[in-house]
């Protein structure tokens, strides 16, 4: 076991981790096609969203009550939360490809991350689910009224989590777009076309790292 870890140390040492960040509105189906995504491409999915659901359901969490305040209002967390959850959930894990789901989500979210993580990682590119805003409600509502126990799956923290992500997240969007670094893709369509075009996507940038290792 000693060695094994050894070993894994060694390895990781050398080796980047890759990162694909995963960006869309709410319920344009980033965790959906993110579960996909796993399976066939063997990434690990982190959703900073269920980090933080996870952190803030921990009795005696210190952070438990802002993370909800902040998750009713639509609102994001501050960086130093976020981060250290996903750098703790890195280390954690055996591989070495991560999908990184809802962040980063502001400027707040970009320059922590771009202090703490953005040396020690490779970023491939971001994936970006560009969905309709009526298509995303009527599907967290759907979601919520299934059963989803999601604090945030109503009408009124629908109309402020929109607020954000249009104020907040798509200039992050837009600041990794100049970079060429966005693959956007029509998340309106069912989850096996949207997929398709996923597919597609990492099919082609598996190649371009091959190439380039070549
Ligand atoms: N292409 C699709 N067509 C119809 N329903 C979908 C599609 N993709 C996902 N859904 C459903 O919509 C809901 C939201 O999907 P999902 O949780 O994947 O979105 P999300 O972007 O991760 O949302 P959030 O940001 O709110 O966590 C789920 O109930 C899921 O089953
Ligand atoms: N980087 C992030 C990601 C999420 N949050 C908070 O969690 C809520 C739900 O996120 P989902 O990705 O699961 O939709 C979100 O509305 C934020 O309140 C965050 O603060 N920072």
């Amino acid at each position: 076991m000693l060695l094994i870890t050894t070993l894994r140390r060694l390895s990781m040492a050398n080796v980047k981790p890759s990162i694909v960040f995963v960006l869309g509105g709410p319920g344009s189906g980033k965790g959906t096609q993110c579960a996909k995504i796993i399976k066939e491409f063997g990434y690990v999915h982190l959703s900073a969203g269920d980090l933080l659901r996870t952190e803030r359901d921990i009795p005696g969490s210190r952070y438990g009550d802002l993370i909800e305040k902040h998750i009713r209002n639509g609102t994001i967390v501050p960086v130093e939360i976020t981060c250290n959850l996903l750098h703790a959930a890195m280390n954690n894990s055996r591989k070495d490809r991560f999908l990184i789901d809802g962040f980063p989500r502001n400027q707040d979210n970009l320059e922590g991350w771009n202090r703490e993580m953005a040396a020690k990682v490779n970023l491939q590119f971001v994936l970006f689910f560009d969905c309709n805003e009526q298509v995303c409600i009527d599907r967290c509502l759907k979601r919520g009224s299934s059963g989803s126990g999601r604090s945030d799956d109503n009408e009124e923290s629908l109309k402020k989590r929109f607020i954000t992500y249009f104020k907040d997240t798509l200039p992050i969007v837009d600041h990794y777009q100049k970079q060429n670094l966005v693959r956007k893709i029509d998340a309106n369509s069912s989850e096996d076309t949207v997929f398709e075009e996923v597919k597609k996507c990492f099919k082609e940038v598996i190649l371009i790292s091959w190439e380039y290792q070549m």
